[in-house]
Parts: structure tokens; C-alpha cells; sequence
């Protein structure tokens, strides 16, 4: 529970701010939809993200029912039983928790089972007999049967038009493979669903610290005048990973780095870190300012890409012995447009490094006309930890306490878990199944910026798939290949040497 505050006054909160986006508060029965529900994704984070969601009162026992749909043969208690061990709460709370859950067994691609899960749904609706019926269905399935299970839907499954309510449909990545297949996918699914009724899901968009960066970005006086050219000299985006493909490698093999993280999560960060303010905090105006963005970014120059492919990699047995598919990749963004010309956002993703971390470096130029010499202490920079240890610090240079009049580089640090102690910072699935279940699209990817993503990213993604680019090879647990650190040099980035931030912990 997060901060002491009850179930209700959290709602009370969520609906006030439900308000200010014009969004109606609901009321009636509402029917989860897991489809794919045997499956990875379903048992290790949309079961969890459902059970906090309850345990926190935002879905309740009276108005909710939760359907898991997949072809293997299994039970209600089956599925009970395999998701329980990933559900972590009061053992009264979770068998209140399972006993919503049912399972309904069916293909992905004829009428059979669909109508009897429809059948399912509205014996349910029917049981409750006022208010909307509002059905919410989760694809955690390989994005190949999407266009098959969103026709058996559309045929199947809408909520009756004789209610009111509303039938929405979430869709995980990967969103195709290039521009051609994302833009395949995207008019497959439009000709079934209107762009309100879609939620593209990237939980990046869901985590605390990436929420954070419009609210610090446009309500603080102090960063509205510094964020440009004319203060800011580069801007780094990284995601790291300590571990490698782990069982994941048939599928990673198929994608590889780039529209594994690059893409999607790192791409959507740079979106809310480069955009232009919004005219309003509705999900239209900040989703038309991501595009924007977007489609001022320049053609990506090879020079300016370095991939790697850790070694070990090849020897998973579903990953080709020949593959060229990069598990580490640097690629500088370069946004033509009034704010940004001339500075280098360097996007960079790896697997099996020396460390777990997500997080955006904001380096500044270094000071004119310096008297302190302080640039022999490094620049300032400021640090939006993502996570783990969610914080942000501005690296400074300070009076070195003392007799002497020296100086060293110090921060300003806001760690999480120092300044809200006793606050629970919600799972991002949690979140965005939440905002799906409210109706607010702001954090989800409209088609647009979808489209604009992968224009940016398709040339560079041709060139690696026919070999015209080569991955080097790296040590396991490295900062990946030294041309990376080489490239971000080559762009601008300055490293302070001898100085590291530790997230303080409590005593
Ligand atoms: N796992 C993760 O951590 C993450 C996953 N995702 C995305 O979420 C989606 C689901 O991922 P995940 O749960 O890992 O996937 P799984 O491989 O576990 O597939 C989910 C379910 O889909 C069914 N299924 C699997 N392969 C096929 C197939 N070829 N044709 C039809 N049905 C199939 C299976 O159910 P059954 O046979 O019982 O019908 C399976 O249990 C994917 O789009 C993935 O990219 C995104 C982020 C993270
Ligand atoms: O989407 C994905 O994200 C995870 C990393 O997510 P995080 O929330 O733990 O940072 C990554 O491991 C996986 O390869 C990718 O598909």
C-alpha cells in the first residue's frame, strides 16, 4: 500500500484528476480480457498488474470480472493456480483475487471460441443489471495472430450496442518490423477498430521517472530557459541490461537490439525529453507534439552508429550460428529544428553488460570565460535515473568545504527512495492498464508516431538485416564495444573521471 493512503482516497485522487482531462468517472460492469493468457507476459505482468490495481481498490470485486483466453487446455483453477505463485499479497486478498478469474479456452482464428467467450461476458454482464458494460481486451500474444484475434473480436466479442460502454483493446510490441509490416499491422487493425479503441502499450511510458520528465520539464522555471542549444551540448539516452537473451534468443534473434529497446522505449523518452510543450495535458496535444519531434529527426548517419553482439550470444541453439543481429547498439539522433540543431542525442541499448540501469544524461556546455578551472571537474550534468533506484541529480561544481578555496564536483540529489519513503511507486503496467480502463491515451503510441518512429529507424534497420553493417563483438559483462564510448566522445560527451554517483540509501 502506497504511502498510507486508504484504497479509497487514492480513487478519490484518480478521479480528480479524471476531471481535469474531461474524462467520465464510470460505473457498471467491466470485463478484463487476457488472450494469451497461458503465457509469459500474462502470468509475470498483467495478472500482477490487475492484482495491485484490486489490492489497491481500483478495480473491485462487485464491477470486475477477469477472463484469461488461450488455446491450452487448462481450468479456472489451472490458471489460478499458475499465476498465483507471481502474486505477492494478503492470502485473504488473493483468493478474493483468483475467484474473479476465469479461463476460456479457444483458437485464435475462428468463431468457436470467441462466442463462447462472449458468452462467458455477458452472462456476467447480464448477472449485473445496471450501468455500462466496458470490455478490455489484452493481447499478450506474438503480434502474428494480432490481425486474427482482433477480426474474431470485432465479429465476436464488442459490447452490445444496446448498452452503453465501450469495447477497448490493448496491443503489445513489437508493432511490426519496419515501417512496411508496422504499417501492414497498423491498417490491418484499423479497418477493425477506431484509433480511441487501440492502446499501443510501451510500459516505458508507464514508469514513474518517465511520467516525471513533462511535469519537470514544463513546470519548473529553472529548466525551461537551459533546455536547448545554447546550454545543453548532448544528450544521452542508455538502457543497460546485466544479463543476455536467457531463453529469449529465437525471439531476440528476429529483432535484435534496436527494435527490442531502441526503438520504442528509448525513442519514447526521447520524445518527452526533445518535444515542444504541449498546448494541454490532453493526450491528443502531447501525442501531436511527439510527432513532431519525430519527423524533425535527420536520416541517421552510419558513421554515427556502433552495434556489438556479445560473445556467447550465438551459442543459445535458437539463435543462427551466422546471426549479425546487434545485442548492443549506439545510435546518435540529430533533431533539425530551431531548439536542438547541432546537439547529439546518443541512444544506447545493450545486453550482458557491466550493469543494470535506465536513465537520461543531460550534459551541459561547459562554462565561458571560467575562472574556477572548474572544467577540470567536469561539466554539470543533470540525471534522470529511470531506474533501479529511481532519482534525479544535477552534478555541480562546489566550494571544496574547507580552509582552501578549491573546488570538486558534487550533486543536488533527489533519490526516491530517500524523499518519499514510505511511497510505493506503481508497476508501469499497473499504470497504463489503469489509464486503458479510464480512457486517457496519453501514454499509449498513436499510429502517427508509430509511423514517424519507424521511418526513422527502417534505413539503419535494412542496412544491419542485409549485413551491410556488422556487429562487434564484446566481453560479457563490459560497458559493450569501446567504439561506443568512442563514438559518444566523437559527438561531444565529456566523462567526469574520478567521480560517481551513489544512490544514498538509508541509514
Ligand atoms: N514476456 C515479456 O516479458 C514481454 C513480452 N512482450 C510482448 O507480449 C506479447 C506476449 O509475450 P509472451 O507472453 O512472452 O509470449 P508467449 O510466447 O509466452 O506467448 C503467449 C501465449 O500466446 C500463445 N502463442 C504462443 N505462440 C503462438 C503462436 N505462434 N501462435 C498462436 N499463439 C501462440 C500461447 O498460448 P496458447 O498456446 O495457450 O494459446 C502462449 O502462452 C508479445 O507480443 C511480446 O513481444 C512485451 C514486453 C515484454
Ligand atoms: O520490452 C522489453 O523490456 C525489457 C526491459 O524492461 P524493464 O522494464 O525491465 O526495463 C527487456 O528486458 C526486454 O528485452 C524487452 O523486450
Amino acid at each position: 500500500m502506497s504511502g498510507g493512503s486508504s484504497p479509497s482516497s487514492r480513487r478519490n485522487s484518480f478521479n480528480s484528476l479524471s476531471k481535469d482531462l474531461d474524462l467520465p468517472s464510470e460505473q457498471g460492469c467491466l470485463s478484463i480480457v487476457v488472450l494469451g493468457a497461458s503465457g509469459d507476459l500474462a502470468k509475470k505482468k498483467t495478472f500482477p498488474a490487475l492484482y495491485h490495481l484490486f489490492e489497491q481498490g481500483f478495480i473491485q470485486s462487485g464491477e470486475v470480472h477477469i477472463f484469461g483466453y488461450a488455446r491450452s487446455n487448462l481450468s479456472d483453477d489451472g490458471l489460478r493456480e499458475r499465476i498465483r505463485g507471481y502474486l505477492k499479497g494478503a492470502p485473504e486478498d488473493l483468493s478474493e483475487f483468483l475467484q474473479l478469474i476465469k479461463y476460456v479456452s479457444g483458437s485464435y482464428d475462428t468463431g468457436e471460441g470467441f462466442e463462447k467467450l462472449n458468452r462467458a461476458i455477458s452472462e456476467y454482464e447480464v448477472s449485473k443489471s445496471s450501468g455500462s458494460y466496458r470490455r478490455l481486451f489484452y493481447l499478450a500474444l506474438p503480434p502474428s495472430v494480432y490481425p486474427s484475434v482482433c477480426k474474431m473480436i470485432r465479429t465476436y466479442c464488442m459490447n452490445p450496442s444496446s448498452h452503453p460502454g465501450w469495447t477497448r483493446v490493448i496491443v503489445e510490441k513489437p508493432f511490426g518490423k519496419d515501417l512496411d509490416s508496422a504499417e501492414e499491422l497498423s491498417a490491418q487493425l484499423g479497418e477493425l477498430f477506431e484509433e480511441h479503441q487501440l492502446y499501443r502499450i510501451d510500459h516505458y511510458l508507464g514508469k514513474e521517472l518517465v511520467q516525471n520528465l513533462l511535469v519537470l520539464r514544463f513546470a519548473n522555471r529553472l529548466f525551461l530557459p537551459l533546455w536547448n542549444r545554447d546550454n545543453i551540448d548532448n544528450i544521452q539516452i542508455v538502457f543497460r541490461e546485466d544479463f543476455g537473451t536467457e531463453g529469449r534468443g529465437g525471439y531476440f534473434d528476429q529483432y535484435g537490439i534496436i527494435r527490442d529497446i531502441i526503438q520504442n522505449h528509448l525513442l519514447q523518452v526521447f520524445c518527452l525529453v526533445a518535444m515542444e510543450k504541449p498546448v494541454s495535458l490532453k493526450p491528443e496535444h502531447i501525442r501531436d507534439e511527439k510527432v513532431k519531434v519525430l519527423q524533425s529527426v535527420n536520416p541517421i548517419k552510419p558513421e554515427e552508429v556502433v552495434l556489438g553482439q556479445y560473445d556467447g550470444y550465438k551459442d543459445d541453439p535458437t539463435v543462427p550460428d551466422d546471426s549479425n543481429t546487434p545485442t548492443f547498439a549506439s545510435v546518435v539522433l540529430r533533431v533539425h529544428n530551431e531548439r536542438w540543431e547541432g546537439v547529439p542525442f546518443i541512444l544506447k541499448a545493450g545486453k550482458a553488460l557491466s550493469s543494470k540501469k535506465a536513465e537520461v544524461r543531460v550534459q551541459f556546455k561547459d562554462v565561458p570565460g571560467d575562472i574556477f578551472r572548474s572544467k577540470k571537474q567536469g561539466r554539470n550534468e543533470f540525471v534522470i535515473r529511470l531506474q533501479p533506484s529511481e532519482a534525479m541529480y544535477m552534478k555541480l561544481t562546489v566550494k571544496k568545504p574547507g580552509l582552501e578555496m578549491a573546488t570538486e564536483q558534487s550533486e543536488l540529489d533527489l533519490s526516491y527512495g530517500m524523499r518519499y519513503q514510505n511511497v510505493k511507486i506503481p508497476e508501469a503496467y499497473e499504470r497504463l492498464i489503469l489509464d486503458t480502463i479510464r480512457g486517457d491515451q496519453q501514454h499509449f503510441v498513436r499510429r502517427d508516431e508509430l509511423q514517424a518512429a519507424w521511418k526513422i529507424f527502417t534505413p539503419l534497420l535494412h542496412d544491419i538485416d542485409d549485413g551491410k553493417l556488422k556487429a562487434l563483438p564484446y566481453e560479457p559483462g563490459s560497458r559493450g564495444p569501446k567504439e561506443a564510448d568512442e563514438l559518444s566522445a566523437r559527438v561531444g560527451y565529456v566523462q567526469t573521471h574520478g567521480y560517481i554517483w551513489v544512490p544514498p540509501t538509508l541509514a
